[in-house]
């Protein structure tokens, strides 16, 4: 998970003050040193965690709250908007729309992620139904227009770019009149890099963008500069009319918390984050559930926005509805952990859950984590129909997991290890519901869900009443009654 380091510490700090038997002027003071401490840490400035810290405790007068309210509640709720003030730039950013081109420009220092970036965001855009093209406008860079081929070459995207030409704005323009032709809507132009913020690439920067007259220019910077990304934004953002911000390498620095921040304080909006080599390691950027995310509250209005992107849309009524019975079987288990592969890594699926620490999953436990998975999979090939569409935890006797255990190749340790997550699988999705029903209110629980589901799916469970109806069936379920 990006940023487990500072998630841990925060959701720590939270937890602890949670389970305080009564909560006073002490816990929350110390509640606060705490994530204070965990945010200098992350290279959030000073100053920044100060206003932040006087405003939760402005924010929460324990002495002027009236009697009975949840101070619990009330705490993590300021500190959760607090640190949201603290990431957010306050603007949206320009967002390309499928079918009308528009030129994205990409600068950023060398070695930022430039590139990488570009070939991501084209992916990305790719994989929602975009046609981008990718053009070389890096001429300073020998190797640039090859390492740019590749890349294009591995996402199957079409590109522009010259070995012979040097001036980057004949390029520029060369390979965006060339797309528009070919109708690509979405062309991104990569831009050349230096070592420092010199006015020669300022220049440059300035001439490309004259010549393309971008929609959109995104910069690109690397997370590890931490809280000097201010500095950094500021000074490109004077040169060129930077519309979005994308930090890199957030999967690698513990100033992670401490760039955000910064580069929201230049008030430019951060769209995505890198976390990762690999063209699918981008990931939107929105404070909210970012924050949410970090302070292990899950976020599952993302998670499902996710999911339909990749379970087949004819099969997306029924998963929601059996996801929402409650009825969580080992098949269930199976077909999700085969989604979750197209989805994204494991860290970042289950950070999107409620009651996950980024901890649980930290830097470099994904591989093993995936690893596991694929091993959970190979058992389970091993069921038969009665055990996969079980619910029931007795069915699965000894001799059925001796049999499961040879069938697959895998010590019995294996298959009872197994076992034992999807129980705790199960416990919590059945929680999660639970969760859905206490935080009351049907119907602001089925408004805000339905605003997470694509059209087409929420006319097929039936509007907005279904949805309520299909909470309400669940909600029964989970309470011993029958349907209300
Ligand atoms: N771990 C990690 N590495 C990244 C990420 N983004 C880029 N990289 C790596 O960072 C290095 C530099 O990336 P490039 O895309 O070549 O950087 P650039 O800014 O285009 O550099 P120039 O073309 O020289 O200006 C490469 O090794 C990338 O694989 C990221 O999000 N996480």
């Amino acid at each position: 998970m990006v940023l487990a380091q500072l998630g841990g510490s925060l959701s720590r700090a939270l937890a602890r003050m949670t389970s305080a038997t009564v909560v006073d002027e002490k816990v929350l003071g110390d509640c606060l040193n705490e994530i204070t401490r965990a945010l200098l840490q992350a290279d959030v400035q000073f100053d920044m965690v100060r206003d932040m810290q006087a405003s939760v405790k402005r924010a929460v007068d324990l002495g002027a709250l009236a009697a009975g309210t949840d101070k619990r509640r009330v705490i993590k709720k300021a500190v959760f908007d607090e640190l949201c003030n603290m990431l957010d730039a306050g603007k949206p950013a320009f967002a390309p729309k499928k079918g009308k081109p528009c030129v994205v420009m990409f600068v950023g220092l060398q070695g930022s992620g430039k590139t990488t970036t570009c070939m991501k965001y084209a992916h990305y855009h790719q994989k929602i139904g975009f046609k981008p093209a990718l053009v070389c406008a890096d001429t300073f860079r020998a190797g640039a227009f090859d390492q740019l081929k590749q890349n294009a070459t591995k996402i199957m995207v079409p590109f522009y770019g010259s070995y012979m030409e040097s001036d980057p704005v004949k390029i520029a323009v060369e390979g965006v009149e060339r797309f528009r032709k070919e109708n690509c809507d979405l062309i991104i132009v990569d831009t050349s890099g230096r070592h420092k913020q010199e006015a020669s690439l300022f220049e440059e920067m300035r001439q490309v963008s004259e010549a393309t007259k971008p929609d959109l220019v995104i910069f690109v910077m690397d997370s590890s500069i931490g809280q000097a990304a201010f500095a950094q934004a500021q000074a490109f953002r004077q040169s060129v009319p930077v519309g979005a911000v994308i930090v890199t390498k957030m999967d690698g620095h513990a100033k992670g918390g401490g760039a955000l921040s910064a580069v929201a304080a230049t008030k430019s909006p951060v769209i995505f984050i890198g976390t990762g080599e690999h063209k699918d390691e981008l990931e939107d950027f929105d404070v909210r559930p970012f924050v949410g995310r970090l302070l292990g509250m899950g976020d599952l209005p993302g998670l499902l926005n996710k999911a339909r992107q990749v379970v087949p849309t004819d099969q997306q009524p029924d998963l929601m509805k059996r996801l929402m019975e409650g009825n969580f079987t080992l098949r269930l288990m199976y077909e999700q952990f085969q989604n979750l592969g197209k989805i994204g890594s494991i860290g970042q699926i289950f950070s999107m859950l409620p009651g996950f620490s980024s901890e649980l999953m930290p830097q470099g436990h994904e591989k093993q984590g995936e690893a596991k998975i694929k091993r959970y999979m190979t058992m389970m090939d091993s069921m038969t129909d009665a055990e996969l569409d079980s619910a029931d935890p007795k069915l699965m006797k000894e001799s059925r997991i001796v049999r499961i255990a040879r069938g697959s190749g895998r010590p019995v340790k294996d298959v009872l290890d197994m076992l034992e997550e999807y129980k705790r699988l199960a416990k919590m999705w059945s929680n999660v519901i639970k969760r859905l029903r206490k935080s009351n209110k049907g119907n602001t629980n089925a408004q805000q869900i339905s605003k997470s589901l694509p059209p087409e799916l929420l006319t097929q469970i039936g509007g907005i009443g279904g949805l309520r109806s299909l909470l309400n069936q669940t909600v029964s379920k989970e309470m011993g009654g029958g349907d209300r």
